[in-house]
């Protein structure tokens, strides 16, 4: 295909990096419009409309974007949620989404830990106080001997669980696709969601954001967990009943919460998780390392060179997509 086109809408990359010079010594043409968690409507649509591939972070794809870009082959999403993409309608359009999984494994589970450990030791109430004149010296509580109950045990659960363990925790998970030798390799035990919600001193979620997961941790859940632990989620904002989470805390039902991930980022002006002196906010910066964003975007680079040759990309997650290419 003579000088494809590629639009570049991840945030963290720049015409004058080597992503854009992989890209451009294979021939392509570049177009960056970074993705800042806001676009005009028909902005998305407008700037697809003359490219054969996109290396996206978190944009909204909807069916809607997709049919208006009738030269689009490939996604190439910098990262591992594509939860912003319809699979399925690009499927149908014939246009291949691909991802990166793995190569922020290890910036997320040391973002987890860091929530685990600023949320244990009230760290946000503690620097409030030293900003504000105060020396109170909140006391916290110890993660060794805890119990940290993992939701989701793939590439970023198991992560956290490395890192736990060498912390001195106990590690509980639940995950419907259980990898056992790793559970039997670390030492981590699997058990009901139940089980894991009821005897976790810190709860750290770790699936993927879909329709069935959606608000898995509702109110309900919420309830049975222990009056002193701690939520943590890095996965998505999705996966947790915000409202309900807020309410937990404001009734000192839950000790702490500590959240990468915001339902409708960024988080909103009014939003009652502001008010809340037990609850650790960051703006989604759990693959936010220089190293992750480098693997991010040179794997997704390649994933989008490997389509425009005619090749599988590394991770395809709609392979429907290829079946559909073979005559
Ligand atoms: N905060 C951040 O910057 C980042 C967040 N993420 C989020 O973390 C999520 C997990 O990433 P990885 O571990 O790399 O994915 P992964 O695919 O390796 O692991 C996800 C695990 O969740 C499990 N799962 C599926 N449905 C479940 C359910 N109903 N209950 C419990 N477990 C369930 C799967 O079996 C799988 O083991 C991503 O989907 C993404 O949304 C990923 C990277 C960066
Ligand atoms: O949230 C980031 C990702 O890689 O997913």
């Amino acid at each position: 295909m003579p000088d494809p086109r590629v639009l570049v809408t991840t945030q963290y990359l720049s015409p004058d990096d080597e992503v854009d010079a992989l890209l451009r010594a294979e021939g392509c043409q570049t177009l960056h419009s970074p993705w800042s968690g806001h676009r005009e409507p028909g902005e998305l649509a407008g700037l697809l409309s003359g490219v054969d591939a996109a290396i996206v972070g978190a944009d909204p794809f909807t069916a809607a974007v997709l049919e208006a870009a009738p030269r689009l082959r490939v996604i190439s999403r910098t990262g591992v949620g594509y939860d912003a993409i319809d699979v399925a309608a690009a499927a149908k359009l014939g246009i291949t989404v691909c991802n990166t999984p793995g190569v922020n494994r290890n910036s997320v589970a040391e973002t987890t830990l860091m929530l685990m450990l600023m949320s244990a030791r009230r760290a946000a109430e503690n620097l409030e106080d030293v900003r504000v004149g105060n020396w109170r010296r909140l006391p916290g509580v110890e993660l060794r001997g805890a119990t940290l109950g993992l939701i989701g045990c793939g590439r970023i659960g198991q992560a956290v669980a490395d890192l736990a363990l060498a912390f001195g925790m106990r590690v509980l998970a639940y995950d419907p696709f259980p990898d056992l030798d790793f559970a039997q390799r670390a030492g981590v035990d699997f058990a009901s969601a139940d089980e894991v919600v009821e005897r976790s001193d810190f709860l750290s979620l770790h699936l993927v954001l879909s329709d069935e997961t959606r608000h898995w941790l509702n109110a309900e859940r919420l309830a049975r967990m222990k009056p002193t632990a701690h939520v943590i989620n890095t996965a998505r904002g999705g996966v947790l009943d915000q409202a309900a989470l807020a309410a937990a805390l404001a009734e000192g039902k839950l000790a702490g919460a500590g959240l990468d991930v915001i339902e409708g980022e960024p988080l909103a002006a009014d939003s009652p998780l502001r008010q809340i002196p037990n609850c650790v906010v960051t703006p989604h910066i759990g693959g936010s390392t220089v190293q992750a964003r480098r693997r991010s975007g040179i794997e997704a680079a390649h994933n989008v060179l490997r389509v425009l040759k005619g090749e599988a990309p590394r991770n395809v997650v709609n392979p429907q997509v290829l079946q559909q290419a073979v005559p």
